[in-house]
């Protein structure tokens, strides 16, 4: 990727904001020369070691490298440029449009499980891909899940401000994420794992599919309680009418304990993933191809 001393302001025109954060604001950019549009990460530096504003330069250089690490998969956003000026360093990425899945799924109010469980299996393709490159995502969450395009069913992941690599046998403890997402393992500052990432999944299906989050309470400490007891329920207001291989699904990914939690292959292999539902935009997509001959 580029990383010559070009200022940036010398080959992108900066337009709107697509979103922020902490330490970061993120903002369509497009390219002068070529017309190509991106998103462009643009990253505070922390300015002295004792100050709590912005990002270590050890902590921007490890969501880069991870970043580089992972390119070249269809469901993860690709990395362009990287620039760096006195304040910020700045992150080009793909642009990716099509709202958050987050947004998709509040327009519906929750999803049928022919569209959750296509949604799930390439949020299961990403994970798979960093996993095996011994990357942890460690902030799986529907607002860091983004359509590629409106109205088309292709997701990226677009965030991994938090990801880090875990190589097998080492361990990371860390109190990351946000809490209505992170596994027993994070609240109980225990070794975290790929399997933090899998119990994420778990609330993300379970959110898609009911709109309703599993373990939020009415404030973080109840939020960590239900964490740690694993207390959830498929209420009947919104599971009535779910698969028992959804069901089944969620319960194999809310296991407190690491080692028996599903592991992404594992859910590839799922019923619910492989079945029918798994399967059904790609038959819709198929069919749709044919009636349109
Ligand atoms: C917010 C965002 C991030 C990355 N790519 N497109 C949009």
């Amino acid at each position: 990727i580029h990383f010559d001393d070009t200022p940036f302001e010398d080959v992108f025109d900066v337009e709107t904001e697509l979103g922020s954060g902490q330490f970061a604001v993120v903002r369509r950019v497009r390219d002068r020369k070529t017309g190509e549009r991106y998103a462009a990460k643009f990253i505070k530096k922390r300015r002295y070691a004792t100050s709590r504003r912005g990002v270590t330069r050890q902590n921007i250089e490890r969501e880069v490298r991870v970043l580089q690490k992972i390119r070249g998969h269809s469901n993860v956003v690709e990395l362009r440029a990287v620039y760096e000026t006195a304040s910020d360093v700045i992150i080009v990425l793909e642009l990716v449009s099509g709202g958050e899945l987050f947004d998709h799924v509040c327009a519906k109010e929750c999803l049928d499980e022919v569209e959750a469980a296509a949604f799930v299996k390439q949020i299961l393709l990403a994970v798979r891909h960093l996993h095996s490159l011994h990357v942890v995502h460690l902030d799986i969450k529907p607002e860091n899940v983004m359509l590629k395009q409106r109205g088309e069913s292709q997701i990226k992941i677009i965030d991994f401000g938090l990801s880090r690599e875990i190589e097998p046998g080492a361990t990371v403890k860390d109190m990351v994420g946000t809490p209505e997402f992170v596994a027993p393992e994070v609240v109980n500052y225990e070794p975290l794992s790929p399997a933090t990432d899998m119990w994420a999944v778990g609330v993300v299906t379970y959110i898609l599919l009911s709109g309703g989050s599993p373990f939020l309470g009415d404030n973080r400490d109840e939020t960590f309680s239900n964490i740690t007891r694993v207390r959830y329920h498929f209420s009947d207001r919104y599971f009535k009418n779910t698969s028992k291989h959804a069901k089944d699904f969620i319960s194999r990914l809310f296991v407190r304990n690491v080692d028996q939690r599903a592991t992404v292959e594992e859910c590839l292999q799922h019923p619910w993933i492989r079945g029918p539902e798994g399967n059904a935009i790609d038959i819709r997509k198929a069919s749709c191809i044919t009636i349109s001959h």
